[in-house]
């Protein structure tokens, strides 16, 4: 039995369901998109070949095996892209909690099946179908619960916005001893640096204290403010629109200590070091090519 324990985002990895990028299928259509990175990458003939994807996801791979993390690899479905297994499904303490994902991406969790298998069925949870929730969108603080969603009137018309008000209240339910704190996103589903396709788009912890952030990935401010307060102006490294772009806030911590980030993002990984974190360096880059990066590669199910 897989027993699962996760309270926040940062405490020692030991276990973690990491994604594939073998047998992604062909590059989608444009009516196929469901992000406007992606969408911009398609249009130009430049979306990533799985050629170039599979190293990344080694080199990340190769990293988790370093410091003994045991990976969970999800079964191969034919032409089907299974990188971002953050968004299929999550863990809250020792809960496993089926996304109600986009129908696009539905199959996904089939192909981790054997994982589920593992777990005390009484601690797999369905939400009920009038839920949107996916894993990029929830975020562990050890007593908050991080939530983002997106509160306009449009919220069918955009494929953008995966986690609604149904999903928050389902969470604050299932959970009456935590905060659940919820934050409105900007969305857009045609210009990559004005989309927070998912929370950890525009904010992650990192380390016990500290956080990166791009304010204008929050339509309110007061929601923004609300992680000022919590974590303090001087804790926070603050990201441009280019730098949300290119997924600063996407990085992913193994420890309080260590943080895998791309090879590229040098005033973050500056940052970080001067900040005494070990940062494991990696290429990334055609990944994040998709919308997603490296918290999103990954599905953690046991930190200590
Ligand atoms: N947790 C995340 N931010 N995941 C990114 C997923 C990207 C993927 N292209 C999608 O639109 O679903």
């Amino acid at each position: 039995m897989l027993k699962l324990h996760v309270e926040n985002e940062t405490s020692k990895l030991e276990a973690v369901v990491l994604g594939t990028a073998k047998s992604n299928g062909p590059t989608p259509t444009i009516e196929d998109a469901y992000d406007p990175k992606s969408l911009e990458f398609i249009k130009a003939g430049t979306y990533p070949v799985e050629a170039d994807m599979i190293p990344e996801m080694e080199a990340f791979n190769t990293v988790f095996e370093k410091y003994d993390v045991k990976v969970y690899r999800p079964e191969l479905i034919e032409n089907c892209n299974q990188i971002f297994s953050r968004d299929i499904a999550f863990v809250i303490d020792d809960f496993f909690i089926k996304s109600n994902i986009l129908p696009d991406r539905e199959k996904e969790l089939e192909a981790i099946q054997y994982v589920i298998n593992q777990i005390e069925p009484s601690k797999v949870i369905t939400p009920p179908k009038e839920v949107h929730i996916e894993g990029g969108d929830v975020m562990l603080w050890n007593d908050h619960i991080f939530i983002g969603t997106y509160k306009g009137a449009d919220y069918p018309d955009l494929i953008t916005a995966r986690t609604n008000m149904h999903g928050v209240n389902f969470i604050k339910e299932m959970f009456p001893n935590k905060i659940v704190k919820e934050f409105d996103l900007s969305k857009s589903n045609t210009i990559a640096r004005d989309n927070a396709l998912h929370l950890d788009c525009c904010f992650q912890p990192v380390g016990t204290s500290k956080g990166i952030i791009h304010k204008e990935g929050f339509r309110k401010e007061a929601d923004y403010n609300y992680l000022v307060d919590l974590f303090g102006e001087e804790n926070l490294f603050h990201i441009t629109k280019d730098e949300m772009y290119y997924m600063f806030s996407n990085v992913f911590s193994i420890s309080p200590e260590v943080v895998v980030s791309e090879k590229n993002f040098k005033r973050l990984n500056n940052w970080l070091r001067e900040n005494k974190f070990t940062v494991e360096e990696i290429p990334y880059s055609e990944i994040s090519k998709q919308e997603g990066l490296l918290r999103c590669s990954t599905m953690p199910l046991i930190r200590a």
